[in-house]
């Protein structure tokens, strides 16, 4: 299958220069940029349209979609476990299968080609991530505090032996919750796990001011072998800054979900600054309540310019939610050169708020909107166009999503 993109402005990473050009997409890859005179199977005319690498949502709980809006004006203590853990006692399989492809809907509404996850039915997501064609880092979310963590850690094995490396889009990672409710042991075991089986994994780290546990312990396990990406690190004191500059080690940082939940901001500039590798999350979309990473980019800069204009520059807002995102999850490379898996995006750049022309990066990271984007394609297949989802039926799948809501939140004891 041959795709031809033509007279598009092609953006082929943060450093480079905007260009107008066509693309060739050849089996889900760049195979060509520049003159083409081959014929292709599908010809579209991106004439005033700017093409550029897919963002990567670093941290999210896809299936909570199904919890938007139903724990407001919360602390994060009171919102998981007053409002969120009695619903998630709930779900089901299905449930999640249908929350997560809602989120998958949003996020590539909204220019997302590839995402990290940590929830529970694990296969539903996987399922889901296929079904829609959008690539995933799947982890089962961990904990022991319960004395079940053997169980969950099985079926976190299992669910990596079925799905790791399924249609080039799914990699399979290893979630242990956070240190609150993951014992050290635990966490050692599931890195060592992970590291046998060569897994990432994922955990979320000092998001919450009442947690005072040290990083040196944490990092005493087998968790310092692993890769790593860190949800978070609000309260990270600056002498652990720079354990954390390591080249397995990646922080996810998700400002909308930790100013809503009280939690405060993480030190980017100074992680930056001590080479620590930073990429953006929305987390969930019950603490969001978005998927949207053009706007965790731009808040994430705004907050670290709070003092000083000159702590985040453009050409870097644009690498945390490109290519640092790309490397932290391992399933795209973040730029479009020939060679590469065809993820990327196309914006409507022809809108006021885009001129001048000239100054488009800026543009990028300051006054787009997430509802500029027109179109989204991951692995040569769109999965968004100009208002349609071509892999899926849209209303069988809000017809299920609105049902496992209505499950969920009908007084059902
Ligand atoms: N409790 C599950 C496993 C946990 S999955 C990941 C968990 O992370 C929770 N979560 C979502 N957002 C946050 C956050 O910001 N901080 C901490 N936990 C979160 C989410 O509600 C979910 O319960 C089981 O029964 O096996
Ligand atoms: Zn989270």
């Amino acid at each position: 299958m041959k795709l031809l993109l033509k007279n598009a402005y092609l953006l082929k990473d943060p450093f480079s220069q905007i260009q107008k050009t066509n693309l060739l997409i050849q089996d889900g890859k760049i195979s060509k940029i520049g003159e083409i005179q081959e014929d292709a199977d599908q010809v579209y005319d991106l004439s005033g349209k700017l093409v550029m690498p897919g963002l990567v949502n670093c941290h999210t709980h896809a299936a909570m979609t199904l919890m938007r809006g139903i724990a407001e004006d919360m602390n994060l203590e009171d919102w998981l476990n007053k409002k969120i853990f009695p619903i998630e006692a709930k779900l089901t399989a299905e449930h999640v299968y249908y929350g997560t492809m809602i989120a998958q809907m949003e996020m590539a509404r909204k220019g997302i080609v590839a995402y990290v996850d940590m929830y529970f039915h694990c296969d539903s997501v996987a399922q889901a991530a296929v079904d829609f064609g959008m690539k995933a880092l799947i982890t089962r979310g961990l904990v022991d505090i319960d004395g079940d963590g053997e169980r969950r850690l099985k079926e976190n094995i299992l669910f990596f032996e079925k799905w790791n490396g399924k249609d080039g889009l799914i990699e399979v990672g290893f979630g242990p919750h956070a240190p609150y409710t993951c014992s050290l042991k635990y966490i050692d075991k599931v890195a060592y796990v992970a590291q046998q089986l060569n897994a990432p994994v994922t955990i979320h780290l000092y998001e919450s001011r009442s947690e005072t546990y040290q990083l040196e312990d944490i990092l005493s396990t087998n968790l310092a072998n692993c890769k790593v990406i860190f949800a978070h690190c609000v309260h990270l004191k600056d002498e652990y800054i720079p354990l954390l500059a390591k080249e397995n080690f990646f922080v996810a940082h998700n400002p909308t979900s930790n100013l809503k939940l009280g939690n405060g901001i993480a030190p980017i500039k100074k992680l930056l600054d001590h080479g620590v590798q930073v990429c953006l999350g929305t987390d969930g979309a019950a603490s969001n309540n978005t998927l949207d990473i053009l706007h965790e980019m731009r808040l994430a800069t705004l907050l670290q310019k709070m003092n000083d204009p000159s702590n985040i520059t453009v050409e870097q807002a644009l690498c945390m939610a490109t290519i640092f995102g790309a490397k932290a999850s391992g399933l795209t490379s973040g730029k479009l050169q020939v060679g590469e898996d065809a993820d990327l995006i196309v914006l409507d750049v022809q809108r006021p708020w885009f001129l001048p022309f000239e100054n488009m990066k800026a543009h990028l990271v300051h006054s787009a909107s997430s509802l500029d984007v027109f179109a989204t394609m991951v692995k040569g297949k769109w999965i968004y166009y100009d208002g349609n989802y071509p892999t899926v039926q849209i209303k069988e799948i809000i017809e299920g999503f609105e049902n496992s809501v209505r499950d969920l939140t009908q007084n059902n004891v």
